[in-house]
């Protein structure tokens, strides 16, 4: 019998991954990759590109028969009434609207409670969540405040996955723009305890009464199909699955439950786990986001992830591998000196306007071994700071499992567990949101309750000695940056 076939998609900062998996047993069959061009700002037509390429690098969906998008999250899709996009997409990672989070927060804080003071709580009590610069409701502040005419042209907003499921499906009305909880609960205008939009909040951020007609993404139940037939560009005939968010596609991948947690450092350095409960952290150290399974995922992100090694490689002219030659040739704590690794601005910390410091230089420590093991230390140490933001929510943490492109490093993964204070799990190097994407695929077409058992990936367990003192020296520097 002829074995049935899905398709996940990660359409991530740096490049759209394909995934064609067996739908039945989730066993690899082909895999195409494409690049996404630098920025902060995207046209989000380069995306599309991006997703055509990988898809025939992954051999086409001619024989596939459920297709999934995830993505990035937050990134601003606007949309004109005619459903053309108004100006290159906003991600994540642009840090221009920290000053709309700021002012948003105030606002809201004055609004519900009387007091600009109390707005982090009020927005954690409205959303899940504290806004920062990355999230989609700071980034439509930052529009009607600095592009006002775009912002009265906005008819739907949209995030990358969104769009680009509705692209696949031939984006012919805006009654087949559909979401999933995950990526609605990133937005900044969702209710993720309540599962529902708070178009007031849209209509703050947009600095329009007229919201009611804005068409936000129908949000799809776990497992909901959100279409079936011939595919935009004759890219097949299929069923669509919701898709989500990339971390909530990571989750799905891994097959996460109560009790795990993942650290993907990819662009993001990103510390989720799965949470029966919502999460609402006044302090917005964790984001109260929503998984692809009906539960939740909170997590704590920071902007400073694999790219902080890709900067160290290239300063000390090597390669990832001769970077963690380096790192691992110098002593634990690379002997006093510690990297800050704000290098693209922070989100956890909030600290959007820092810049990365090098503290505790001497003659000996000034080799290119001592500040490989600083950059290795150092992002470890934000994401270790992370871990402990969400066990702070009463979250458990029981398993860590290291995902995205740095965990191939070899100095990341050894010593992670002495910076992270225990054992770490590192799955065999892979795509794992795409993975969730296509198990999601897999799910829809299935027609089940419950996502398909796919095998798990092997894990090889790194474990190490404690190295406290490399986090007590990052936690006494971590503030002493300056602004840019
Ligand atoms: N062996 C390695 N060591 C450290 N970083 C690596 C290694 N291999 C790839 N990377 C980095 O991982 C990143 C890509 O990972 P990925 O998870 O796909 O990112 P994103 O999801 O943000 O697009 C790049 O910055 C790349 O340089
Ligand atoms: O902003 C977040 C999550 O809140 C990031 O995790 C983005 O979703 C981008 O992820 P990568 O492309 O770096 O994996």
């Amino acid at each position: 019998m002829r074995e049935t076939l899905v398709a996940g998609i990660d359409s991530s900062t740096q490049s759209c991954k394909v995934v064609v998996r067996d739908a039945a047993t989730g066993a690899l069959r082909r895999f195409g990759q494409a690049p996404h061009p630098d920025g902060t700002e995207v046209d989000p037509e380069a995306w599309w590109d991006a997703l055509r390429v990988a898809l025939a690098a992954a051999g086409g969906l001619d024989d596939v028969a459920a297709v999934s998008v995830a993505g990035q999250q937050h990134g601003l899709v606007a949309l004109d009434a005619e459903g053309e996009v108004i100006r290159p997409a906003l991600l994540w990672n642009d840090t221009r609207s920290a000053g709309a989070a700021r002012d948003l927060i105030a606002e809201l804080g004055r609004a519900d409670r009387g007091d600009a003071a109390a707005g982090p709580a009020a927005w954690a009590e409205a959303t899940g969540s504290v806004p920062v610069a990355s999230l989609t409701v700071t980034k439509l502040r930052w529009l009607a405040d600095h592009e006002p005419e775009n912002a009265a042209r906005v008819a739907a907003v949209a995030l990358p996955h969104d769009w680009l499921t509705w692209r696949l499906s031939g984006a012919t009305s805006f009654d087949t723009l559909v979401t999933d909880r995950s990526d609605a609960s990133g937005t900044g205008y969702f209710d993720t305890a309540r599962g529902v939009y708070r178009r007031d909040l849209l209509a703050l951020a947009l600095r329009r009464d007229d919201v009611e007609g804005v068409v936000l993404p129908r949000v799809l139940g776990p497992g909901v199909e959100a279409g079936r037939g011939d595919l935009a560009a004759d890219l097949g005939h299929l069923v669509l699955a919701p898709g989500a968010g990339d971390n909530a596609g990571a989750a799905l991948g891994l097959g996460m439950v109560r009790g795990d947690v993942a650290i993907s450092i990819g662009t993001s350095g990103v510390v989720s786990a799965v949470a029966p409960e919502p999460v609402a952290d006044p302090t917005g150290l964790v984001a109260g986001f929503a998984d692809a399974t009906g539960s939740f995922l909170p997590l704590a992100v920071t902007l400073n992830g694999s790219r902080v090694l890709d900067a160290a490689a290239r300063l000390l002219g090597v390669d990832h591998a001769g970077l963690s030659a380096l790192a691992l040739a110098a002593p634990a704590g690379a002997g006093g000196l510690t990297l800050v690794p704000y290098l693209d601005g922070e989100r956890t910390p909030n600290l959007p306007e820092a810049t990365g410091s090098l503290l505790g230089l001497t003659l000996s420590t000034m080799t290119p071994e001592h500040l490989a093991r600083a950059a290795v230390e150092g992002l470890l140490c934000g994401l270790a700071d992370g871990v402990e933001a969400v066990r702070a929510q009463g979250v458990p943490v029981e398993r860590i499992r290291l995902i995205g492109g740095a965990a191939r490093s070899e100095a990341v993964r050894t010593l992670a567990p002495g910076i992270l204070g225990g054992p770490v799990q590192v799955p065999t190097p892979g795509e794992y949101v795409a993975d969730g994407a296509a198990r999601q695929a897999a799910w829809v077409l299935s027609g089940e309750p419950e996502p398909p058992t796919w095998t798990t990936a092997e894990v090889r367990i790194y474990d190490g000695e404690p190295a406290p003192q490399v986090r007590e020296r990052y936690a006494a520097r971590r503030h002493l940056v300056t602004g840019r």
